[in-house]
């Protein structure tokens, strides 16, 4: 069988030991189609971001890229600008037939940690080769706001696929005559493209942008902080807002998407040549997210914005990304929503757990 694998099954990878880790998993490890993979206790300060090249393992290139480690026991500082490596509890043993790809979570994105997985041998971020064997590390660089973490946090996940599971366009024009996957006409090109909504029906917030001189954001801290300590709001009442180089913003699409049960959806630029802005890093949609009978009626997608060259105008309307969907498996035996106390089921504009709610 091909297509995504369900929770169901990872546990089952688990029980075999295709998927191994050094402390007991924790309740809500395991998400509808991915597992969450969790901090270890030490953290590698690096000169600069790396990929371990064919042949060589992280460990290696550790030793020449290490600048000092610091040990998260009783939690500690990842600075804003920095790069780390954390080796995760999780590792991999996986059968010839079965892939992986890495991911950071939603909350880790509207943080604007970039969070990567790094591989022995690896010649990419976040993709694991069929068959892979060996450890995993995230590579971490808080770009907007330091971070304080404690082992066992959990700042990525991984999915597990076997074969070709990515639906053709033909297959999503299909899938969405008999379950709607977005309000209004879809645009369907190499996936579902969604567009921001910077026309709100009630007033006008349209955005966050994150402040610079930011104090430190404890991971464990749930509804806790003042968003405007840590985020400036961005207003419009003309449809467009311009984005300055450098500085990261959280928009919302404004499309409500829905994935069904039997699918999953990783999020992805909408064209690999606008180098200007960029919609990125979390990309996982999971089987449930803006299902009504999930509880997630009207969900929108959360936008990671950061502009890069020059000041971009960015309009109301306008396609920035595209959802891939891709085929479970088999049906999982839970969905995103209430049940398994999801944060992000129904949300509009929203910026990360950590935000006390307007
Ligand atoms: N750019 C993105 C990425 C994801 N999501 C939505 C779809 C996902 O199904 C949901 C939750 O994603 P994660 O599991 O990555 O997030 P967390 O684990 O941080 O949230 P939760 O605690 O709700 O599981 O958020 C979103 O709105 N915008």
């Amino acid at each position: 069988m091909t297509g995504v694998l369900p929770s169901q099954r990872i546990k089952q990878l688990i029980d075999d030991g295709a998927i191994s880790a050094t402390d007991p998993y924790v309740t809500g490890q395991i998400q509808p189609a991915s597992l969450d993979l969790r901090l270890g206790t030490v953290a590698y300060r690096v000169r600069a971001s790396f990929l371990s090249g064919e042949g060589r393992t992280v460990a290696d290139r550790l030793e020449e890229f290490e600048m000092h480690r610091v040990d998260l026991t009783n939690g500690a500082v990842l600075e804003k600008g920095c790069v780390y490596v954390v080796p995760l509890m999780e590792s991999l043993a996986l059968p010839t037939g079965i892939q992986a790809v890495a991911n950071a979570k939603s909350s880790t994105g509207r943080l604007d940690l970039l969070t990567r997985t790094i591989t022995d041998g690896g010649v990419e971020f976040d993709r694991i080769a069929p068959g892979y064997t060996g450890p995993l590390y995230a590579e971490i660089c808080p770009r907007s706001f330091s971070v304080l973490v404690r082992p066992g946090m959990r700042l990525n996940q991984i999915r597990f696929r076997s074969g070709h599971a990515v639906l053709t366009d033909d297959e999503l024009r299909a899938l969405h005559t008999e379950t709607p996957l977005v309000t209004g006409t879809p645009v369907i090109d190499e996936g579902l493209g969604f567009s921001v909504d910077l026309a709100p029906e009630n007033g006008t917030l349209v955005g966050y942008r994150a402040k610079p001189h930011t104090g430190v954001i404890d991971l464990d801290n749930l509804n806790h902080y003042d968003p405007a300590e840590y985020w400036e709001e961005i207003h419009t009442k003309d449809r467009q807002i311009i984005l300055d180089p450098g500085a990261f913003y959280i928009l919302v699409s404004r499309e409500a998407v829905t994935i069904p049960p039997m699918q999953a959806a990783e999020m992805a630029p909408y064209l690999a040549m606008v180098g200007e802005f960029r919609v990125h890093y979390a990309g996982f949609f999971d089987p449930g997210f803006g299902h009504a009978e999930a509880g997630g009626q009207g969900s929108r997608g959360v936008l990671e914005v950061r502009c890069h060259e020059a000041p971009f105008v960015l309009e109301h309307g306008q396609v920035v990304g595209r959802l891939v969907y891709e085929q479970m498996e088999t049906l999982p035996d839970q969905l995103y929503g209430r049940e398994i106390k999801s944060n992000y089921q129904g949300q509009g504009l929203k910026l990360s757990k950590h935000f006390r709610s307007a």
